[in-house]
């Protein structure tokens, strides 16, 4: 069954594009997996997929099993915060990544599809990627409201509608809501509230609104510079009667790493069936090396710590969403 195991799925959405919406994916899923989630991103961007980039595995490519497309894996085992505290109980999370970039030939390729195609795709990445046992899967759509949304709203009804007769957006069995990604000020703002009236027409919960690149303290003397206003996404948030879930800075050593792309990893994900069963002990730890250099590396910014507060918040806004559902 398409989507089997995975129990909730969140979609990632901004009005704007450049808000911050895949790094927004990106530490929220590394927040989850922290928590000892297992998380699924899929990336639906399918003219601009950063999250290859996000998560150092440019090179990667898919690889096919008799239950569909593998996603390629980030980091498959304990990760690295949760050392510290490391014992027997120790929660063990996980991070799958599904993007167009991953099926590219050369990751220079242009994706020129007109909506007919990108519809295809969407409904294929829903039916035919084998995400496994999977607590959450979040969705990183392209800015607006495309073919992609449109696509993948009604992909979603349509696995609903084969379950019930009287399918609409609010009991499809998996969707928990949305996240919407603003920057505070006014030109990304009022793109958001359409966003929030494109969920509110196809009755997809809003989660909550993050206000990304909100404000930066200077490392050397403290002082905050609003480069791009601050506060926007809140009063937004509040006269849209929708949830805040709070601010994160701009964060200068966040857009360094995904620069430098020193993240990236030689693993061979050649994950098929039999390797999910029986890892190879070598294979094992040269994937656990990449896995903590993932998540030292983003630990390393200001940003991760917020967004496991975030997650928090998030966690508790999805039950109860599930609950009223
Ligand atoms: N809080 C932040 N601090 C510093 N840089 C950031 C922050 N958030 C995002 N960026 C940087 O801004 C750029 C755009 O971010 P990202 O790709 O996540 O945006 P997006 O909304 O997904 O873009 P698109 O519209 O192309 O899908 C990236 O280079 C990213 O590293
Ligand atoms: S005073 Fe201005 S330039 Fe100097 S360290 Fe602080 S923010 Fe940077």
């Amino acid at each position: 069954m398409p989507l089997d195991g995975v129990k909730k799925i969140v979609l990632v959405l901004s009005g704007k594009g450049g808000v911050g919406k895949s790094s927004v994916t990106l530490q929220l899923a590394l927040a989850l997996s922290l928590q000892g989630k297992s998380v699924g991103i899929l990336d639906i961007d399918l003219t601009g997929p950063s999250i290859p980039r996000l998560v150092g595995k440019e090179n990667e490519k898919i690889t096919q099993s008799p239950r569909g497309w593998i996603p390629v894996e980030v980091h498959p085992t304990e990760l690295a915060a949760n050392q510290e505290e490391s014992s027997s109980a120790t929660p063990r999370g996980s991070l799958r990544c599904m993007s167009v970039g991953f099926l590219l030939r050369d990751r220079g390729d242009a994706v020129i599809w007109r909506g007919p195609k990108k519809t295809a795709m969407v409904r294929q990445f829903l039916t035919d990627v084998y995400w496994g046992e999977t607590d959450y899967l979040l969705i990183d759509t392209p800015p607006g409201t495309s073919d992609e949304h449109i696509s993948i709203g009604e992909s979603l009804l349509t696995m609903a509608s084969t379950s019930s007769t009287t399918a609409t957006s609010q009991n499809i069995p998996h969707l928990a809501g949305a996240v919407l990604v603003t920057t505070p000020q006014a030109v990304a703002t009022s793109d958001v509230r359409k966003e929030i009236n494109f969920c509110a027409k196809t009755r997809i919960p809003v989660l909550g609104v993050i206000e990304n690149m909100s404000g930066y303290t200077c490392p050397c003397c403290g002082e905050v510079s609003n480069i791009f206003s601050r506060g926007g996404g809140e009063v937004m948030a509040t006269e849209m009667g929708v949830p805040f879930l709070g601010r994160v800075p701009i964060d200068i050593k966040f857009g360094q790493l995904v620069e430098s792309q020193k993240i990236e990893g030689d693993i061979d994900s050649d994950a098929d069936e039999e390797m999910e069963v029986d890892q190879a002990a070598t294979q094992q730890s040269l994937v656990e090396e990449d896995n903590r250099l993932l998540v030292d590396k983003y630990r390393d910014c200001w940003s991760l710590p917020i967004f496991e507060g975030f997650t928090k918040s998030l966690l508790e806004k999805v039950e109860s969403s599930a609950s009223q559902t």
